[in-house]
C-alpha cells in the first residue's frame, strides 16, 4: 500500500496544538518528583510500553535519580488505525516479576484496555505491586473500567485523536515536539 505523504504532512500542518513542549516538560518533571517521593526505595523494574511510551520514558527516566532497572514490552491495540481493536502482544517481558515492584510507562490512557491488560499480566506474573504512569489521559466516559486512571498522570486531553511525543498518526509524527489533535478527529 502506498502512503500519501502529502496527506501525512497536511495532518501535521492543520492539527491543533493541545500542549506545547514546555507544558509537557513541566508535566514530566512533576511526575518525576511524585514517583521519586513515592517509589525511590522500591528497587523497581520500569517498563516502557513500546512504541508510544518511548519518548515519554526517554524524558522521564533521567529524572528518576534512584536505583531501578529498565525493560520494555510491546502491546498494541491500534496498529496504524485511529480506533482500537484486539490487544496484540508483539513482545512480552522476559524478566522475572516475582516479588518485584513494577512501574509501567505509557504515552496515553484512552479506553484503558491496554494498560488494564498489562497490569493484569504483571500481577499474574507475580509482581509485588504495579504502578502506572501515562503522559496523557483522554477525557470521556468509555473507559474499560469506569473511573480507571494511572497512578501518575501528566496531562488530560479532550476526546480527540492525538499525535506527537510518542503518539502516532498512521505510523507518523511520533516525533512531533508537542501534543496535537488531528483536525476533524
Ligand atoms: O487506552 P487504550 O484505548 O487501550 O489505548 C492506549 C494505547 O494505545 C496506544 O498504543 P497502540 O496500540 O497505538 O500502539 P503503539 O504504542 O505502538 O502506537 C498507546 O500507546 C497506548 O498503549
Ligand atoms: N496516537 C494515538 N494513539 C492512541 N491510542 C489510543 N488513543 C490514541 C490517540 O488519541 N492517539
Amino acid at each position: 500500500m502506498s502512503i500519501d505523504m502529502g496527506a501525512i504532512k497536511a495532518v501535521r500542518k492543520e492539527a491543533d496544538c493541545l500542549f506545547t513542549k514546555a507544558e509537557i516538560d513541566a508535566a514530566i518533571k512533576k511526575i518525576a518528583t511524585e514517583i521519586t517521593n513515592d517509589l525511590a526505595d522500591k528497587n523497581p523494574i520500569v517498563f516502557c510500553v513500546m512504541n508510544g511510551g518511548l519518548i515519554f520514558a526517554g524524558q522521564l527516566l533521567p529524572l528518576l535519580d534512584f536505583p531501578l532497572e529498565i525493560s520494555y514490552l510491546h502491546a498494541t491495540r491500534y496498529k496504524k488505525e485511529t480506533t482500537g481493536g484486539e490487544l496484540f502482544w508483539k513482545a512480552k517481558p522476559e524478566v522475572s516479576f516475582i516479588d518485584r515492584d513494577i512501574i509501567i510507562i505509557d504515552d496515553i490512557l484512552d479506553e484503558g484496555n491496554t494498560l488494564a491488560a498489562i497490569i493484569q499480566y504483571c500481577q499474574h506474573a507475580g509482581a509485588n505491586a504495579v504502578y502506572t504512569t501515562v503522559l496523557l489521559d483522554k477525557e470521556h466516559d468509555r473507559k474499560a473500567i469506569p473511573g480507571f486512571s494511572a497512578n501518575y498522570t501528566g496531562l488530560t486531553c479532550p476526546d480527540r485523536f492525538v499525535f506527537g511525543f510518542g503518539m502516532d498518526y498512521k505510523g507518523y509524527w511520533r516525533n512531533a515536539p508537542g501534543i496535537f489533535a488531528v483536525k476533524g478527529l
